[in-house]
């Protein structure tokens, strides 16, 4: 069954100096239970469409379309910019999981962040301390839609996998029936972590395939080849 879906999703950008179409009629359906990974080369628009889904657009943006998205929690590439400087990151995640029942050590523990450091503010974090715990925020969160933009930049291959494998817990064992998405450029570890479902790919904007992972990471066209390969090197 579908979590969230977009039809005809256009993103324009105008900052006064610049303006672009920067995604261009997206179409996407995110199946329950599934992990989706969101795929392109830079500024090919993957944030700017998790965004929208998100309602995180930056305000030199405006999206046209239909969006349908149920409860959304966005984890951004750079977790500082989930968190206030005001407060510790533990008032903040307590802030999030109060509400929700949910348990805090448990999303911690699952997103590799460590507890110890709750008590500390973002600025006195490490950049990977801090991407950890914005993953912590948004498994305490609870949301039907996970979107996670780039969930294993900050920590080397062994954490990484780790990370992986409780994004695939996300919709099967922490929220079962819901959905994840994932904007990754970390093709092998997708590849090799195996969570992945479907896999969806932009261009330019545009959506130039979406389907089961094996198929796009099979794919002959082309484009997707000389893509995937770069990442793959094959
Ligand atoms: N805040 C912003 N205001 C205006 N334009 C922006 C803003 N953020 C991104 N853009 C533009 O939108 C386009 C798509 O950017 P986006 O961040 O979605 O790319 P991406 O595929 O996520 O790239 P990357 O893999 O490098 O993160 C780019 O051309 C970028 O210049």
């Amino acid at each position: 069954m579908s979590v969230a879906r977009m039809k005809d999703l256009t993103v324009r950008v105008d900052t006064g100096r610049w303006s672009a179409t920067v995604v261009d009629g997206a179409r996407l359906d995110l199946a329950g239970g599934s992990v989706t990974a969101l795929l392109g080369d830079s500024g090919s628009g993957k944030s700017m469409l998790a965004r929208a889904l998100a309602g995180t657009l930056p305000a030199t943006a405006e999206a046209s379309g239909t969006l349908e998205v149920p409860s959304v929690a966005y984890v951004p590439q750079s977790g500082a910019d989930a968190f206030s400087s005001s407060h510790t990151v533990g008032e903040q995640l307590r802030e999030i999981a109060e509400p929700r029942g949910t348990d805090l050590a448990a999303a911690c523990d699952r997103a590799l962040y460590p507890a110890d450091r709750l008590d500390l503010y973002v600025e006195q974090h490490s950049g990977g301390e801090i991407d950890r715990a914005a993953l912590a925020a948004g498994f305490l969160a609870a949301p039907e839609l996970l979107i996670v933009d780039e969930p294993s930049s900050s920590v080397d291959d062994g954490l990484a996998e780790v990370l992986w494998s409780a994004l695939g817990a996300y919709p099967r064992e922490m929220v079962p029936g819901a959905a994840v998405l994932v904007i990754t450029s970390d093709i092998g570890l997708m590849s090799h972590s195996g969570i992945v479902d479907s896999v969806v790919m932009l261009r330019d904007g545009r959506v130039i395939a979406d389907d089961e992972a094996a198929a796009v990471l099979g794919s002959d066209d082309p484009y997707i080849s000389r893509f995937l390969g770069a990442y793959l090197g094959r």
